[in-house]
C-alpha cells in the first residue's frame, strides 16, 4: 500500500456520498465501489447504512456477495455502519426469510433492534481506541449487537436507561462495526480509527 491508501464505499444503496466526504476530508483516496473489479484496488472498504436486505439483494445482481466474501476472507479491512454492521454479521436476527449478509464478523446482530424510524435516537458513546469525548452517535432502525465471539472486541456500549448495555461498536482483527452513522455528525474520529486500521498503525 502507498502512504495514501484506497478506501472503497460500496455504492449498491444507502448513504455512500456521506461517507465518500469524511473520508476524503482525512485525507485518503475515496472511491465509489459498485463492481467485484474495483475491490482489488481497495485497501480498505466502507458498508454504509441503508437498507440491509436492499443492499444484500442488489449484491447478489451485481454479482458482488462471493467477491465481498472472498476479500474480506482474504483480510480485506472493512467497516460497516448500520445496514452495514448487519451485513458484516455472522449471524442476523430479524432478518428478511432470503436475507443473507457478508459476513466476517463472529457476531449476531439484531436487525431494527432499537424500533421503527420514529424510535431513532441519539446518544453519546464512549469508543474504545477514540480519544476525547464521547462520540455523538446518531441511531436510525438501527440493530444492536445481541452476542459476540471469543475473538470480538466490544467497542461501545449505551449506558442510559432501557438501552443501557447494548453492544453498538465492535472490531475483529480487520473489521469494525457501529450500529450508528457517524458520517452523518460532522465527527470523524471513528473513520480515522478505520484509516489507522486500513493503514495497519492500530
Ligand atoms: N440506518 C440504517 O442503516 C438502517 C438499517 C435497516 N434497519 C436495515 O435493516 O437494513
Amino acid at each position: 500500500m502507498t502512504a495514501t491508501p484506497t478506501i472503497g464505499v460500496l455504492a449498491l444503496q444507502g448513504d455512500t456520498a456521506e461517507h465518500l466526504r469524511v473520508l476524503d476530508g482525512l485525507g485518503v483516496t475515496a472511491v465509489p465501489v459498485l463492481r467485484a473489479a474495483e475491490l482489488d484496488g481497495v485497501d480498505g472498504l466502507v458498508i454504509p447504512g441503508g437498507e440491509s436486505t436492499t443492499m444484500s439483494k442488489l449484491a447478489a445482481r451485481y454479482e458482488l456477495m462471493e467477491p465481498l466474501r472472498k476479500h474480506i476472507r482474504e483480510g480485506m479491512p472493512a467497516y460497516g455502519t448500520c445496514a452495514g454492521m448487519i451485513l458484516l454479521a455472522d449471524r442476523i436476527i430479524d432478518g428478511t426469510a432470503d436475507q443473507q449478509t457478508i459476513g466476517g464478523i463472529d457476531m449476531t446482530v439484531r436487525r431494527n433492534a432499537f424500533g421503527r424510524q420514529t424510535e431513532s435516537f441519539e446518544g453519546r458513546v464512549a469508543i474504545d481506541g477514540v480519544d476525547g469525548p464521547d462520540v455523538d452517535a446518531v441511531f436510525i432502525r438501527a440493530p444492536w449487537v445481541e452476542d459476540v465471539g471469543p475473538g470480538v472486541h466490544v467497542l461501545g456500549q449505551l449506558t442510559d436507561g432501557d438501552r443501557a448495555d447494548r453492544i453498538v461498536a465492535v472490531r475483529q482483527g480487520g473489521l469494525l462495526a457501529t450500529s450508528f452513522h457517524p458520517e452523518l455528525t460532522g465527527d470523524a474520529r471513528i473513520h480515522r480509527l478505520f484509516v489507522d486500521m486500513v493503514k495497519g498503525k492500530v
